[in-house]
């Protein structure tokens, strides 16, 4: 830590833009190989807590890999980096007041508790986006395992680069045995109770 940088204290503060919003923030954190539903999930309960007005916004490659993280390729040392700096803009977006949906492979347990370290207890829910390699790569919804699976792309998950699944997730969901309508049914009554405003 530099001494010589020394936070301001805003007059308003989070838990103003909670009572504003009338529902609390955090980061609901999706992992899971590429084709595993995390972007679908995301949009499906993005939709759902818009239509109960809450406040919501999704990072995911469109955003990130676009224009923050750019710069980055998928060597191991630059998820990390891509992992970090998401981190750190999910925590703005927390402090703000607003519901982060995350959808990123994000391969390493390590970088997700890195997450979850950087913001309150109760701010960050991993979400287990479970689904066996085969169907991924069955569903191929972009095309890139057969890429990778032809040699055309290096250090793709699951193929010649890993994912370590979480041990103990808040919430896991099984994308190959259940339909997307009960998937973001179990998620949406899985958040409900992060939404209630706390005593702040
Ligand atoms: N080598 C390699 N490995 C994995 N994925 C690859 C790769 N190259 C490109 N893509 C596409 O990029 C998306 C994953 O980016 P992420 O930022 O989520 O990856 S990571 O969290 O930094 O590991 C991922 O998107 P999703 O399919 O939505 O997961 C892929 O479409
Ligand atoms: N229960 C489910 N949850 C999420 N996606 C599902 C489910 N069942 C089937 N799918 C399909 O799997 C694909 C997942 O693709 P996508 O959301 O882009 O994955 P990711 O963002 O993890 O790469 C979509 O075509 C989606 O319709």
């Amino acid at each position: 830590m530099n001494p010589n940088i020394i936070p301001h204290q805003h007059a308003i503060q989070k838990a103003d833009r909670h009572r504003l919003a009338e529902h609390r923030s955090f980061i609901l954190w999706f992992t899971g190989l590429s084709g595993s539903g995390k972007s679908t999930l995301a949009n499906r309960l993005e939709q759902k807590l818009y239509k109960d007005g809450c406040r919501t916004y999704i990072l995911d490659g469109d955003n990130i890999r676009t224009g923050l993280c750019k710069d980055l390729t998928f060597s191991e040392e630059d998820r990390k980096e891509n992992i970090r700096r998401i981190g750190e803009v999910a925590k703005l977006m927390v402090d703000a007041g607003v519901i982060v949906l995350s959808a990123f492979i994000s391969p390493f347990r390590e970088d997700r508790q890195l997450v979850r370290d950087l913001v309150n207890k109760g701010e960050f829910v991993e979400i287990f986006v479970n689904c066996p390699l085969e169907v991924c790569e069955q569903r191929d919804v972009k095309g890139l395992y057969q890429k990778a699976r032809r040699g055309e792309i290096r250090n793709f998950t699951g193929i010649d680069s890993p994912f370590e699944p979480p041990l103990s997730p808040d919430i896991e969901i099984r994308s190959n045995e259940q339909s997307l309508d009960d998937s973001v049914d179990q998620l949406y009554r899985a958040i409900l109770p992060f939404l209630k405003p706390s005593a702040e």
